[in-house]
Protein backbone atom coordinates (compact mmCIF):
# COMPACT_ATOMS: atom_id res chain seq x y z
CA UNK A 1 0.00 0.00 0.00
CA UNK A 2 1.57 3.64 -1.33
CA UNK A 3 2.01 5.99 2.02
CA UNK A 4 3.04 9.75 0.84
CA UNK A 5 4.71 11.33 2.99
CA UNK A 6 4.14 14.72 3.31
CA UNK A 7 7.17 16.55 4.15
CA UNK A 8 10.32 18.08 2.29
CA UNK A 9 12.66 17.68 5.14
CA UNK A 10 15.23 14.76 3.92
CA UNK A 11 15.88 13.85 7.77
CA UNK A 12 12.25 13.18 8.56
CA UNK A 13 12.05 11.19 4.95
CA UNK A 14 15.33 9.47 6.17
CA UNK A 15 14.07 8.38 9.75
CA UNK A 16 10.20 7.99 8.73
CA UNK A 17 11.11 5.72 6.23
CA UNK A 18 13.21 3.70 8.15
CA UNK A 19 10.21 2.92 10.43
CA UNK A 20 7.26 2.38 7.88
CA UNK A 21 9.37 0.54 5.46
CA UNK A 22 9.34 -2.94 7.88
CA UNK A 23 5.24 -2.22 8.26
CA UNK A 24 5.44 -3.00 4.64
CA UNK A 25 4.03 0.50 3.06
CA UNK A 26 5.67 1.77 -0.43
CA UNK A 27 6.79 5.04 1.23
CA UNK A 28 6.93 8.01 -0.74
CA UNK A 29 7.95 11.28 -0.40
CA UNK A 30 5.76 14.07 -1.85
CA UNK A 31 8.66 15.89 -3.28
CA UNK A 32 7.71 13.01 -6.11
CA UNK A 33 4.94 14.74 -6.84
CA UNK A 34 5.41 18.20 -9.15
CA UNK A 35 3.63 20.61 -9.01
CA UNK A 36 2.50 20.42 -4.87
CA UNK A 37 2.77 23.67 -3.04
CA UNK A 38 4.10 23.84 0.69
CA UNK A 39 1.20 24.51 2.82
CA UNK A 40 1.27 27.45 5.03
CA UNK A 41 2.25 26.18 8.40
CA UNK A 42 0.14 28.99 10.69
CA UNK A 43 -1.68 26.57 13.25
CA UNK A 44 -1.06 27.20 17.00
CA UNK A 45 -0.36 23.61 17.47
CA UNK A 46 1.90 20.81 16.24
CA UNK A 47 -1.30 19.16 15.84
CA UNK A 48 -3.20 21.74 13.54
CA UNK A 49 0.10 22.07 11.21
CA UNK A 50 0.48 18.10 10.69
CA UNK A 51 -3.29 17.68 9.91
CA UNK A 52 -2.71 20.82 7.45
CA UNK A 53 -0.02 19.29 5.78
CA UNK A 54 -1.25 15.70 5.67
CA UNK A 55 -5.09 17.04 4.47
CA UNK A 56 -3.25 18.69 1.47
CA UNK A 57 -1.11 16.17 0.75
CA UNK A 58 -3.66 13.20 0.35
CA UNK A 59 -6.03 15.78 -1.52
CA UNK A 60 -3.24 16.43 -4.04
CA UNK A 61 -2.13 13.27 -4.66
CA UNK A 62 -5.05 10.92 -4.06
CA UNK A 63 -3.48 8.61 -1.40
CA UNK A 64 -3.08 7.76 2.01
CA UNK A 65 -0.63 10.43 3.65
CA UNK A 66 1.69 11.31 6.39
CA UNK A 67 2.64 14.62 7.49
CA UNK A 68 4.93 15.06 10.75
CA UNK A 69 4.86 18.64 12.42
CA UNK A 70 7.05 18.94 14.92
CA UNK A 71 9.85 20.89 17.41
CA UNK A 72 11.27 21.74 20.71
CA UNK A 73 10.15 23.62 23.57
CA UNK A 74 12.57 24.97 25.49
CA UNK A 75 12.13 25.26 29.39
CA UNK A 76 14.44 28.68 30.15
CA UNK A 77 12.62 30.52 26.79
CA UNK A 78 8.77 29.26 28.07
CA UNK A 79 8.47 26.45 25.62
CA UNK A 80 9.60 28.52 22.93
CA UNK A 81 10.89 27.82 19.76
CA UNK A 82 8.01 25.25 20.00
CA UNK A 83 5.31 25.35 16.88
CA UNK A 84 7.83 28.14 15.43
CA UNK A 85 10.95 25.74 15.70
CA UNK A 86 11.84 25.63 11.70
CA UNK A 87 11.28 29.22 11.36
CA UNK A 88 13.03 30.21 14.81
CA UNK A 89 15.78 32.61 13.15
CA UNK A 90 13.32 34.11 10.55
CA UNK A 91 13.04 33.00 7.09
CA UNK A 92 14.30 31.14 4.60
CA UNK A 93 14.24 28.09 7.59
CA UNK A 94 17.58 27.17 8.49
CA UNK A 95 19.20 24.67 10.65
CA UNK A 96 22.03 26.68 11.12
CA UNK A 97 20.93 30.16 12.46
CA UNK A 98 18.06 28.14 14.44
CA UNK A 99 20.99 26.41 16.57
CA UNK A 100 22.99 29.66 16.76
CA UNK A 101 19.95 31.89 17.85
CA UNK A 102 19.16 29.00 20.62
CA UNK A 103 22.68 28.99 21.80
CA UNK A 104 22.65 32.73 22.04
CA UNK A 105 19.63 32.89 23.93
CA UNK A 106 20.33 30.20 26.17
CA UNK A 107 23.76 31.90 27.32
CA UNK A 108 24.36 31.97 30.79
CA UNK A 109 21.33 29.91 31.67
CA UNK A 110 22.56 27.45 34.43
CA UNK A 111 22.63 23.44 33.85
CA UNK A 112 19.73 22.60 35.72
CA UNK A 113 17.53 24.89 33.95
CA UNK A 114 18.77 23.65 30.43
CA UNK A 115 16.10 21.38 29.97
CA UNK A 116 13.33 21.04 27.50
CA UNK A 117 11.81 18.08 24.69
CA UNK A 118 10.85 17.63 21.11
CA UNK A 119 7.35 16.80 20.60
CA UNK A 120 6.09 15.25 17.23
CA UNK A 121 2.40 15.10 16.26
CA UNK A 122 1.64 12.66 13.00
CA UNK A 123 -1.29 12.97 11.34
CA UNK A 124 -2.54 10.17 8.45
CA UNK A 125 -4.95 11.38 6.11
CA UNK A 126 -6.98 9.35 3.49
CA UNK A 127 -8.03 10.71 0.43
CA UNK A 128 -11.63 10.97 1.39
CA UNK A 129 -10.09 13.73 3.68
CA UNK A 130 -10.51 11.98 7.45
CA UNK A 131 -7.64 12.57 9.30
CA UNK A 132 -5.88 10.97 12.62
CA UNK A 133 -3.24 11.69 15.17
CA UNK A 134 -0.86 10.45 17.27
CA UNK A 135 2.31 12.23 18.98
CA UNK A 136 5.39 11.65 20.97
CA UNK A 137 7.71 13.05 23.18
CA UNK A 138 11.31 12.89 24.07
CA UNK A 139 12.81 14.74 27.28
CA UNK A 140 16.50 16.16 27.21
CA UNK A 141 18.84 18.83 27.82
CA UNK A 142 20.22 21.86 25.61
CA UNK A 143 24.00 21.99 25.29
CA UNK A 144 25.94 24.78 25.23
CA UNK A 145 27.77 23.93 21.92
CA UNK A 146 26.99 22.17 18.81
CA UNK A 147 28.14 18.27 19.14
CA UNK A 148 27.75 15.12 16.10
CA UNK A 149 27.26 15.29 12.64
CA UNK A 150 24.52 13.04 12.43
CA UNK A 151 20.54 13.81 12.22
CA UNK A 152 19.33 17.67 11.09
CA UNK A 153 17.67 20.47 12.87
CA UNK A 154 18.39 21.10 16.52
CA UNK A 155 19.79 17.52 17.00
CA UNK A 156 23.74 18.70 17.59
CA UNK A 157 22.11 20.52 20.58
CA UNK A 158 20.32 17.58 21.99
CA UNK A 159 21.50 16.15 24.48
CA UNK A 160 20.04 12.88 25.59
CA UNK A 161 20.94 11.72 28.84
CA UNK A 162 20.43 8.17 29.11
CA UNK A 163 22.89 7.73 26.35
CA UNK A 164 25.12 10.53 27.15
CA UNK A 165 25.19 11.69 23.40
CA UNK A 166 23.02 14.27 21.54
CA UNK A 167 20.71 13.55 19.09
CA UNK A 168 23.30 14.30 15.84
CA UNK A 169 25.47 11.17 17.71
CA UNK A 170 23.47 8.44 17.90
CA UNK A 171 22.58 6.75 15.14
CA UNK A 172 19.68 6.48 13.21
CA UNK A 173 18.05 3.62 14.53
CA UNK A 174 18.69 4.59 17.87
CA UNK A 175 17.44 7.99 17.68
CA UNK A 176 14.18 6.14 15.96
CA UNK A 177 14.11 4.02 18.97
CA UNK A 178 13.69 7.32 21.41
CA UNK A 179 12.87 9.85 19.75
CA UNK A 180 9.86 12.26 19.81
CA UNK A 181 8.64 11.05 15.86
CA UNK A 182 9.80 7.26 16.55
CA UNK A 183 7.58 7.24 19.64
CA UNK A 184 4.52 9.34 17.45
CA UNK A 185 5.12 7.09 14.74
CA UNK A 186 5.01 3.89 17.47
CA UNK A 187 1.86 5.14 18.20
CA UNK A 188 0.52 5.65 14.68
CA UNK A 189 1.34 2.38 13.71
CA UNK A 190 -2.11 1.06 15.06
CA UNK A 191 -3.91 4.11 12.69
CA UNK A 192 -2.10 2.75 9.71
CA UNK A 193 -2.99 -1.14 11.09
CA UNK A 194 -6.59 -0.27 10.98
CA UNK A 195 -7.02 1.46 7.80
CA UNK A 196 -4.60 -0.74 5.67
CA UNK A 197 -7.08 -4.10 7.69
CA UNK A 198 -10.25 -2.15 5.75
CA UNK A 199 -8.41 -1.10 2.60
CA UNK A 200 -7.38 -4.34 2.13
CA UNK A 201 -10.10 -6.50 3.60
O1 LIG B 1 14.29 15.06 15.31
C1 LIG B 1 14.58 16.26 15.24
N1 LIG B 1 15.86 16.68 15.37
C2 LIG B 1 16.21 17.95 15.27
N2 LIG B 1 15.37 18.94 15.00
C3 LIG B 1 14.07 18.58 14.85
C4 LIG B 1 13.63 17.27 14.97
N3 LIG B 1 12.31 17.24 14.77
C5 LIG B 1 11.94 18.48 14.54
N4 LIG B 1 13.01 19.30 14.59
C6 LIG B 1 13.04 20.74 14.34
C7 LIG B 1 13.51 20.99 12.93
C8 LIG B 1 12.66 22.13 12.49
O2 LIG B 1 13.29 23.34 12.90
C9 LIG B 1 11.38 21.96 13.28
C10 LIG B 1 10.36 21.14 12.55
O3 LIG B 1 9.56 21.97 11.75
P1 LIG B 1 8.47 21.30 10.80
O4 LIG B 1 7.65 22.37 10.20
O5 LIG B 1 7.77 20.21 11.54
O6 LIG B 1 9.34 20.56 9.69
P2 LIG B 1 10.04 21.12 8.39
O7 LIG B 1 9.53 22.50 8.07
O8 LIG B 1 11.47 20.95 8.52
O9 LIG B 1 9.54 20.11 7.26
P3 LIG B 1 8.00 19.81 6.83
O10 LIG B 1 7.12 20.87 7.44
O11 LIG B 1 7.99 19.85 5.35
O12 LIG B 1 7.69 18.44 7.35
O13 LIG B 1 11.75 21.28 14.47
MG1 LIG C 1 7.53 22.86 8.11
Amino acid sequence: MKLVLATNNKGKVKELDQLLKPLGFEVVPIGQYPGFQEVEEDGDTFEANAIKKAVAAAEFTGELALADDSGLEVDALKGAPGVHSARFAGEPKDDQRNNNKLLQLMEGVPEKERTGRFRCVIAVSTPDGKTQTADGACQGLILREMKGIGGFGYDPLFYVTEFKKTFAELDLTTKNLISHRGKALQRAKEILDRLRTVQEG
